[in-house]
Parts: C-alpha cells; structure tokens; sequence
C-alpha cells in the first residue's frame, strides 16, 4: 500500500531530517512508528501523506511512483490516504464549521452530492452530535475538534490512514473512542494503517507490528 525507499527528506538539505529510509506498510496492514522526539516521525508521516516533497527517494502508494508531492500529487493519489495530525487546532481551518471541515475533502473532489449521507453516516460513528456539527473549532474542546478530524480523515473512505500522534492531546475515554473509530473502519474496509506515536502499549495493541525510527540515521522498516 505504502512504499518508502531510501527517502531522505527535511527543512534543509544540508542537514536532513530523514536519511536513506525504507518503510512498508502492506495492503491491510497497521504499522506502528516509534521513536525519540525529534527523531523525524512526524515528517516521515508528513511524506507519506504526500504533504512534504522528499529530497531523495521514491514514494509508492497502491502500487503507483509518486510523481509529486502537496499541490502536485495527482487527486487519485491523494484521495487514497486519510491523515489525521497530533494538534487538531493547528490541522482545522478556523473559518469552518465542523460540518464544512468534514465535507470539504467531498466538496474539493467534486462529490458534494454525497455530502449528506457521509456525514448522516461518521458524526455519530465518531460521537459528534446535538449542534456540535454548526460549531467552530474555537466553540468546541480538542477531543471534539479531534472527533470531527478523524471523520474528515475518512470521508473519502482512504485506503490508507496515517494517524501522526492522533491520540496525544486527548483524555483516556476520547482515545479509546477514536481508536475504536479507526479499528472499525480498517475492519469494515480493510484499510492499511500507519499510526506514529510514543505510547508502546498502545501501538502494541494497535498494530500488527511497530517499527522504530532512530534519531538522525537510517531505518529499515
Ligand atoms: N516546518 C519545519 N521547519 C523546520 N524544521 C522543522 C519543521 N518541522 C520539523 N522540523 C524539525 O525536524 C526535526 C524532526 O521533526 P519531527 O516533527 O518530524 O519529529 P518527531 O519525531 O515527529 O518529533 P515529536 O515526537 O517530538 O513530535 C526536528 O528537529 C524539528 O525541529
């Protein structure tokens, strides 16, 4: 589903971030990605869900060669993977409702149509209901935001979910909750997962394997 081979990314690059990283995620498949803060997990993340060009490297998703990477990757591609980031405050466009934040990824790929059902359908499977959908980002709490994130990450039903530290900022039950939102979908769609973290325990139970990224060299995943 997901293949990096010997990509080298960062903010300068003189000094990369990622140095020669290999990582699979097979169809189906949930891998857990550990590592030190700092070590470039997030931006590894950021890569695969074709946010950050690398500086060196190939990128497959579903068997096709990346051919670019933010504006530049082709819908198809992009529409395959769903993200959902560490800081939904930072993530959530603060002019939206949560029920426009949600549709958007319907809205920018021409399916408004469906707009209705697709969200009849998430905001109770991720718990979102009363007026919180009428809601802005700044009128609702982080687990909240967070709840309305996960469901735009699945919107577009992606074949691959990248959740980047989703869980970090959230309460015990609100963690249980997501967790049980995207181990759902994987069982009803057979979706891959890559899920970055530091809670061991949590990836453990997860993830069908959990791999490490170190700090400033090379991995092989
Ligand atoms: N937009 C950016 N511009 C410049 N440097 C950045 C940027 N984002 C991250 N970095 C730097 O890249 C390195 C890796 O950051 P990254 O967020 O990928 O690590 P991480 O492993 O996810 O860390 P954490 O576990 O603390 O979230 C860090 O040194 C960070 O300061």
């Amino acid at each position: 589903m997901l293949e990096l081979r010997a990509v080298t990314a960062g903010y300068d690059r003189r000094t990369p971030v990622l140095r020669d990283v290999d990582l699979t995620v097979a169809d189906g498949e949930a891998v857990g990605l550990l590592g030190p803060s700092g070590c470039g997990k997030s931006t590894l993340a950021r890569v695969a869900a074709l946010l950050h060009r690398p500086d060196a490297g190939e990128v497959r998703l579903a068997g096709t060669p990346v051919p670019g990477f933010r504006h530049r990757a082709p819908r198809a591609l992009r529409t395959t993977v769903g993200v959902v980031f560490q800081q939904p405050r930072q993530a959530a466009d603060p002019r939206l409702t949560l029920r426009d934040l949600i549709a958007e990824p319907l809205r920018a790929t021409g399916r408004a149509a469906e707009v209705a059902d697709r969200l009849a359908e998430l905001a109770p499977t991720v718990g979102l209901g009363g007026d919180l959908l009428t809601r802005g980002p700044h009128e609702v709490s982080d687990g909240q935001l967070q709840r309305a994130c996960v469901a735009r990450a699945l919107v577009l039903r992606p074949r691959l979910l990248i959740c980047d530290e989703m869980t970090a900022m959230l309460d015990a039950s609100t963690t249980a909750a997501l967790v049980g939102v995207v181990e759902d979908y994987r069982a009803a769609t057979g979706a891959a997962l890559l899920a970055v973290g530091h809670d061991r325990v949590l990836l453990d139970r997860w993830c069908d394997r959990v791999t490490h990224l170190a700090s400033g060299s090379s991995a092989r995943a």
